[in-house]
């Protein structure tokens, strides 16, 4: 059965949004003549590469990674292709009829996803859309963007649609490999306390004929 790794690599250096600390590999031990093993440690912001977002992250009272359910991140899921899309995915960027019946969506945005530079311009998803997914049934929302809303928004209007609805996130996907269609997601966030997010491994199978 093909998988497709829809997962950026964690690495020092990687772009990170503006003002977040670098991402390091700390060497713990080495294997030696004293030592049998070599150990590390990641210290890395939660929202770095391919993660999903907690509701705690946009709302004080909302779960943490620790405490979300695993159902919205395995099980079928639409790719859309929204590479068309200029600035923000908009109501009429969507085809509305494809989307009956669909409890998770994931968007592709980029032709080539900027794995070495950070984009500001990414494109962000209108609060409408997310509106009319929350309208239609889905639970969660992806993208290969680094957020919903644009880098410099103050009010996380995608965001708060999402709590409306108490839907899910998936960030930081990379679906350059990824044709339109339908597919089975597997995104599980890291039982992490109190965290406002979580990396995840997500790939992405043929579903089952
Ligand atoms: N991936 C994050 C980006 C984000 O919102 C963010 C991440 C780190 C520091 C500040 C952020 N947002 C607004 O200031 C998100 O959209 O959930
Ligand atoms: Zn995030
Ligand atoms: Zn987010």
């Amino acid at each position: 059965m093909k998988v497709w790794d829809i997962s950026q690599t964690l690495r020092p250096g990687m772009p990170l949004w503006p003002g977040e600390p670098p991402l390091a590999i700390r060497r713990l031990a080495e294997i030696g003549p004293q030592c049998p093993v070599n150990v590390g440690a990641l210290d890395a912001p939660l929202h770095a590469g391919t993660h999903a977002d907690a509701p705690f992250h946009y709302d004080s009272g909302g779960a943490t990674s620790a405490e979300c359910a695993l159902h919205p991140y395995l099980g079928p899921c639409l790719v859309i292709d929204a590479r068309h899309a200029r600035g923000r995915i908009e109501l009429q960027d969507v085809e509305w009829a494809a989307i009956a019946g669909v409890e998770r969506v994931l968007f592709r945005t980029y032709g080539q996803f900027p794995a070495d530079r950070w984009d500001s311009d990414f494109t962000a998803i209108a609060p409408e859309v997310i509106a009319g997914l929350r309208q239609a049934g889905v639970r969660l929302v992806g993208t290969d963007a680094p957020s919903l809303d644009p880098e410099t928004s103050q009010t996380m209007d995608a965001h708060r649609e999402i709590l409306a609805g108490d839907m899910r996130i998936l960030e930081g996907l990379v679906l350059d490999d990824v044709a339109a269609g339908r597919y089975e997601l597997i995104a599980l966030p890291i039982r992490i306390l109190e965290a406002d997010a979580s990396p995840v491994r997500a790939i992405l199978r043929e579903l089952p004929r």
